[in-house]
């Protein structure tokens, strides 16, 4: 059975700009995140205090934070790898982060260059101590439905790390389909098994769109009671430390759907559409999103 109303978190101005072979100047994501607020986004992931050396893409994350205009009721996360990404949000006066962790071994050292295991042990120190402060912890596993380097993953390990988040105190858990790979069937068994450890209303889906599944998978654990979905305007995004990855789906896909199924989203497509049609200007491509460009081929016929 389907919600009434669905929670969106829009990640396009980090895991989509992250992934640009440019550096988006900092102005330029302050307007997005800007504009995807008037859209009316309740969440949007302004940013990651990681090393620079490691993502470009995000320095600067402290002048955007600094810069937005932040709206009331919006909530505004970055991602936080250890201490020092902590110390520099806090700085920065962030309310929310977000951590990240695998279920892939490679992949982890790939992305953060260590283990599973020292991954958790070093997230734990950071949750513990945001807490302490106030701020909301996320937590996000990565290729929950496949790694880029060494392909199967066991749902065990996703449901152990899933666990993990939760016990160190995350608030909520984004279950990460990094690379695109997941169907809708196994989709739906990983997140019954995760749900078997962390109640269902604490899981958020984060599905890439690498093989076009993405809206399928979103349906498919929508109507196991999945009620938060990650999401990227115009479909920007994948990841550094996965080759080949596309784009987070697009979120203008995502409320076309939702509003076509009578879900509510809090999010007028048409502001958002536009927000995505700026940003895909600075880049100087179109936006990958379906939707996005039927909607504009639509206006262009004056529909
Ligand atoms: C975790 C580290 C830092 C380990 O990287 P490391 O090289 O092992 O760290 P280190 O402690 O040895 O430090 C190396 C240098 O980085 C600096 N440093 C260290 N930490 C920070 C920090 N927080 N902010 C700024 N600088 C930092 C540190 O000060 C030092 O600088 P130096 O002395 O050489 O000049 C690195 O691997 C890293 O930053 N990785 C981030 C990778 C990343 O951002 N990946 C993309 C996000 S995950 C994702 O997209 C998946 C997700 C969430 O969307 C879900 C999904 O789709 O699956």
């Amino acid at each position: 059975m389907s919600p009434d109303a669905v929670r969106l978190v829009e990640v396009g101005p980090r895991d989509g700009l992250q992934n640009e072979a440019r550096v988006v100047p900092w102005p330029a994501r302050v307007a997005l995140i800007d504009a995807l607020s008037q859209a009316g986004l309740p969440v949007i992931e302004a940013g990651a205090f990681v090393a620079p050396r490691w993502v470009p893409q995000m320095a600067d994350s402290a002048a955007v934070l600094a810069a937005i205009h932040r709206r009331a009721g919006v909530r505004y996360p970055v991602l936080v790898p250890n201490l020092k990404g902590l110390k520099a949000a806090t700085s920065g006066g962030v309310d929310d982060i977000a951590v990240f962790a695998a279920a892939s071994e490679t992949f982890s050292k790939k992305n953060i260059n260590c283990s599973i295991a020292e991954s958790l042990e070093r997230l734990a120190e950071v949750a513990a101590r945001a807490k302490d402060r106030g701020i909301a912890v996320r937590g996000y596993v990565s290729c929950v439905l496949g790694c880029p380097y060494e392909g199967a993953v066991a749902i065990d390990r996703v449901v152990e790390v899933a666990a993990a988040l939760a016990a160190m105190g995350c608030h909520e858990i984004s279950l990460g389909d990094t690379i695109g790979v997941g169907t809708p069937r196994r989709a739906r068994e990983m997140v019954q098994a995760v749900a078997g450890a962390v109640p269902v209303q604490r899981l958020a889906a984060h599905f890439h769109d690498t093989y076009g599944q993405a809206l399928a998978n979103i349906l498919a654990v929508l109507e196991i009671g999945v009620t938060t979905f990650d999401c990227s305007v115009a479909g920007l995004g994948g990841c550094p430390y996965a080759p080949g990855a596309s784009g987070n789906v697009a979120t203008e896909d995502v409320v076309y759907m939702l509003d076509g199924m009578g879900i509510a989203s809090g999010v007028d497509l048409e502001k958002l559409r536009l927000a995505g049609l700026a940003l895909c200007q600075t880049l100087g491509r179109p936006p990958a999103s379906r939707a996005a460009r039927a909607l504009a081929a639509r206006k262009g016929r004056g529909g």
